[in-house]
């Protein structure tokens, strides 16, 4: 499908193609990368940003014939300055170059003048902006003015945003659960979502807003499905956070669209996990990556 097609479109036919809905969480946590790389890196900035950008390379070589999407986590980069941030760059151009799709897990906003030039600095892949992702994670508590910015940018770029609705943290219902007269704040934000897509629908029937709900809350997973129709659910909390394939599957419709399920430390450390860690270990860390992916494939056929 050509990259001029809608977001949602493009993210329906990449998952469709893959026969997978899982998106692999590209969170680079030093300390936790396999030996060899952790050895060979300087105990600089630059030399840790040079080994999560092979840590990460080697991870898309492995996982692109597998799944339709990729997430990397800008923080992990970010703490490493200016180097970690050219490593996030370089790992966006290549999980593209590999014919991934590329959702930022930023969660960005501000007020609408400024939340105007995080969605022209994120938002389009290729060349279309600077960072060139496919889809931007975005925190709706500046209300709707901050998030129409972003969806005239998916309009323009045929990008897409992910809005925080209910997340996977234990800590997040002290806000999102609060009730009001119309309902809770969760709610009123998956309305809002709705609503940004109501005129935006592609051939694929989902539109470019979507939502962040969390896999450890699959009961709200349940009720979100049915109040945001047209949007695609980025669900994480699977694997370490405890979500589990029973868990997400209230997420999809009846053609197995809609959702995405992330999985980031059980799959990118998956070396590190009992049930691998002795077949493949350290050394063959690559193979662990790809035995983890698998299975959740197989986990979440549908
Ligand atoms: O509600 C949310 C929103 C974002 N995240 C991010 O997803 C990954 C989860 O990592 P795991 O290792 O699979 O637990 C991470 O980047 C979070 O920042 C989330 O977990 N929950």
């Amino acid at each position: 499908m050509s990259e001029n097609a809608a977001f949602g479109d493009r993210l329906a036919q990449a998952v469709t193609d893959k026969k997978s809905v899982v998106c692999v969480g590209l969170d680079p946590r030093f300390e936790q990368l396999p030996t060899g790389l952790r050895d060979a890196a300087a105990a600089s900035p630059q030399g840790r940003a040079a080994a999560f950008s092979q840590f990460c390379r080697e991870i898309i070589d492995v996982v692109a014939p597998l799944v339709p999407v990729v997430k990397p986590q800008a923080a992990f980069f970010e703490q490493l300055g200016p180097h970690g941030t050219m490593a996030l760059a370089e790992t966006i151009e290549y999980a593209h170059r590999k014919g991934l799709m590329v959702i930022l897990d930023g969660k960005r906003n501000d007020i609408g003048s400024t939340a105007a030039a995080y969605a022209s600095a994120y938002l389009g892949a290729g060349d279309r902006s600077a960072w060139g992702s496919d889809a931007l994670t975005v925190s709706p508590y500046l209300g709707a003015d901050s998030i129409e910015p972003f969806v005239e940018m998916c309009d323009s770029r045929q990008a897409g945003i992910f809005v925080l609705v209910k997340t996977s943290n234990p800590g997040g219902g002290l806000l999102q659960d609060r009730r009001g007269e119309d309902g809770s704040v969760y709610e009123a934000v998956a309305n809002l979502v709705t609503q940004q897509n109501a005129d935006r629908l592609g051939t694929s029937g989902y539109g470019p807003v979507g939502a962040v709900v969390g896999a450890t809350y699959p009961e709200q997973l349940a009720e979100l499905r049915q109040r945001m129709p047209s949007a695609w659910i980025l669900i994480p909390g699977f694997g370490a956070q405890g979500g589990s394939a029973a868990d997400v599957a209230a997420g999809f419709d009846d053609k197995g669209l809609g959702a995405i399920v992330n999985n980031s430390r059980h799959i990118i450390f998956a070396h590190a996990r009992p049930e691998f860690k002795e077949s493949f270990g350290d050394a063959r860390w690559q193979e662990a990556v790809e035995a983890a992916t698998r299975q959740m494939n197989e986990q979440l056929q549908r």
